[in-house]
């Protein structure tokens, strides 16, 4: 919060400046009780009017500017943390149970308290005290009967505190997760609807929407039911003071104006606790917002700058990339994924990458990437070791094909370029070398098309070959495709040998996971993975040798008589 201290300070002294001017209309009707009332005098009414209307004015003008200030921060924290909060959800090292949306939107809970009522109440508390001190002035008991309703009424808002915590945090809960069941399930409607599964679908989400509902109730019973106190004692506390004016104005102590004036006075004192308690959810949700977002970027060490193009500490990687990986393993919910592999991946050779279902061949692709790291063992590029503080530096110089594809919504020109810069000449080049330029030309918007999160209106092998064009979008030094050819025909997976086979002549270091056997006609090496650990590691010709001898042992005791 440090680089808000200074707007926040200036927010300080203008609510100290508004709650001083608030007193220019007390001090103005005692002033006319008391002075202009007996004097008659006309022309004081007049100077008094004319100053009080000036006074009046700079007490607008100080409010304004504070909220300006307000403004102002809200907008900075937004820069300043929506920067950070950003590069965190989507930090591979990011384990936090909500969805990187949900955690942008923690950031707005926060902005919409710090800009809102809620904040200036909280501002002006501590300014209750001069209202005291001028009721102290008028007469000491007026003083001692405010401070001990202020007292009264902080009690009251802790009360509400205590009887509203809970329940709201209750509903929080039972929120997200209604939200998150749609988000998760929405992205796979057409599945869901074909197989049957809405109705199912529809009976969990009412379930979670009745929880919401109930904890929702249960929130505004214990909301409403603490409003009550709060304004019962604040009504009543008023009043009361009104009492005790009265009868030291019985007994001479104080004039009529001040006993008027004392009743206003309190009115504002009491002000701020009322107004806090009712922005008391945003204060809990700002609360519960700053809470988890301290420890998402507390948990991430995150760069000390996080300007739009500096990283920490980026490894020297130049072209080309010679990949070692040294006793690597990954373990994940207490389970080994990967476990002691050792092995080197020369720069302008192809790796095929194959083995069972489960095997782990995801799991090391995500490795090579930079999006896993490792938890045993050491990885390294052009002997600088991948840790979680530098893997960002992988993103410019890596191309991936994921499993599944991901593409995002927009443009086709705009996933191709991953979202940059568009540079027409580089997104045609990575377009045509897959072999999917025609068909976008045949398209009504030709590159311009907008894609849905499905990645429609692209068949499933355009999509995949659009995955390709992304990952080898200006000659990445590494690439990484994980079942490339998996909805390709046999011209588009000819095509995909062709383009690897002239990729290796610029030196490009390449992974290749696939479960098909037309890939190891231009694979230089071959690793077969099995329950995360390499059974077999070398040149392609022993490579097909040793898979030859599995499958003719899988066939023997696939026919031997039972
Ligand atoms: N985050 C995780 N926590 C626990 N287990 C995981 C996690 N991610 C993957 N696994 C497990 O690790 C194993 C390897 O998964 P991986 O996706 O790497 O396999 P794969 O060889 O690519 O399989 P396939 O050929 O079916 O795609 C699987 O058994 C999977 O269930």
């Amino acid at each position: 919060m440090q680089p808000f201290g200074g707007a926040f300070l200036q927010m300080v002294w203008l609510s100290l400046l508004t709650n001083v001017l608030m007193l220019v209309p007390t001090l103005y009707m005692l002033q006319l009780y008391d002075r202009v009332m007996l004097s008659r005098n006309t022309l004081t009414l007049l100077a008094m009017t004319l100053l009080t209307a000036g006074l009046l004015l700079l007490m607008a003008g100080a409010d304004w500017l504070r909220s300006l200030y307000a403004i102002k921060t809200g907008v900075q924290f937004d820069l300043t943390y929506g920067k950070q909060v950003f590069s965190a959800v989507f930090d591979p090292r990011n384990t936090q149970r909500l969805s990187p949306a949900e955690s942008l939107q923690q950031l707005t809970a926060i902005r919409q308290f710090m800009t809102g009522q809620g904040l200036f109440a909280l501002l002006d508390i501590p300014w209750s005290v001069i209202y005291i001190g001028v009721l102290f002035a008028l007469h000491p008991v007026l003083g001692a009967t405010a401070l001990v309703f202020c007292l009264l009424q902080s009690a009251a808002a802790l009360l509400n505190q205590r009887m509203t915590a809970q329940p709201a945090q209750s509903v929080q809960g039972a929120k997200q997760g209604t939200d998150h069941f749609l988000q998760q399930k929405i992205q796979h409607l057409h599945t869901s609807y074909v197989l049957g599964m809405l109705q199912n679908l529809r009976q969990r989400w009412q379930a979670l929407l009745a929880q919401q509902a109930l904890a929702e109730a249960a929130w505004m019973h214990a909301s409403d039911l603490s409003q009550f106190v709060s304004k019962w004692v604040r009504y009543t506390l008023q009043s009361l003071m009104l009492a005790v004016a009265a009868w030291l104005t019985i007994h001479g102590e104080i004039s009529v104006g001040s006993m008027v004036a004392s009743n206003v006075l309190i009115a504002r004192a009491l002000h701020p606790f009322d107004v806090m308690v009712q922005s008391w959810r945003q204060w809990l949700q700002a609360q519960s917002a700053a809470v988890d977002l301290h420890g998402l970027l507390s948990n991430l060490v995150l760069p000390a700058s996080m300007s739009d193009t500096t990283v920490m500490t980026p490894i020297p990687l130049i072209r080309p990339y010679l990949l070692n990986l040294q006793a690597v393993g990954v373990t994940a919910n207490s389970r080994h994924l990967l476990h002691a592999v050792t092995l080197t991946i020369q720069p302008g050779r192809l790796l095929c990458v194959m083995g069972p279902s489960g095997a782990g061949k995801s799991t090391l692709a995500r490795l090579l990437v930079g999006v896993t790291i490792p938890t045993e063992g050491r990885y390294q590029i052009n002997q600088s070791s991948i840790t979680a503080d530098n893997a960002r530096t992988l993103m410019n110089s890596v191309g991936y094909l994921p499993q599944q594809v991901s593409l995002l919504e927009g443009t086709i020109a705009e996933n191709v370029a991953r979202f940059g810069q568009l540079e027409s000449q580089h997104i045609l080049q990575a377009c045509q070398r897959v072999g999917l330029h025609e068909a976008i030309l045949r398209l009504p918007q030709g590159y311009d098309t907008r894609l849905d999160e499905q990645g429609l209106p692209l068949s499933g092998g355009q999509r995949q070959l659009l995955g390709l064009a992304r990952a080898i979008y200006k000659e990445p030094a590494l690439l990484v495709l994980d079942e490339p050819n998996a909805s390709l025909d046999e011209f588009g997976e000819a095509r995909l040998l062709e383009l690897l086979q002239a990729l290796k002549t610029l030196n490009t270091t390449i992974v290749v996971i696939s479960h098909r056997s037309g890939v190891l006609k231009i694979t230089d090496d071959l690793l077969v993975l099995k329950r995360g650990e390499v059974v077999h590691h070398g040149p392609r010709d022993a490579g097909i040798v040793y898979l030859n001898q599995l499958h003719a042992a899988a066939s023997s005791v696939s026919t031997e008589p039972a």
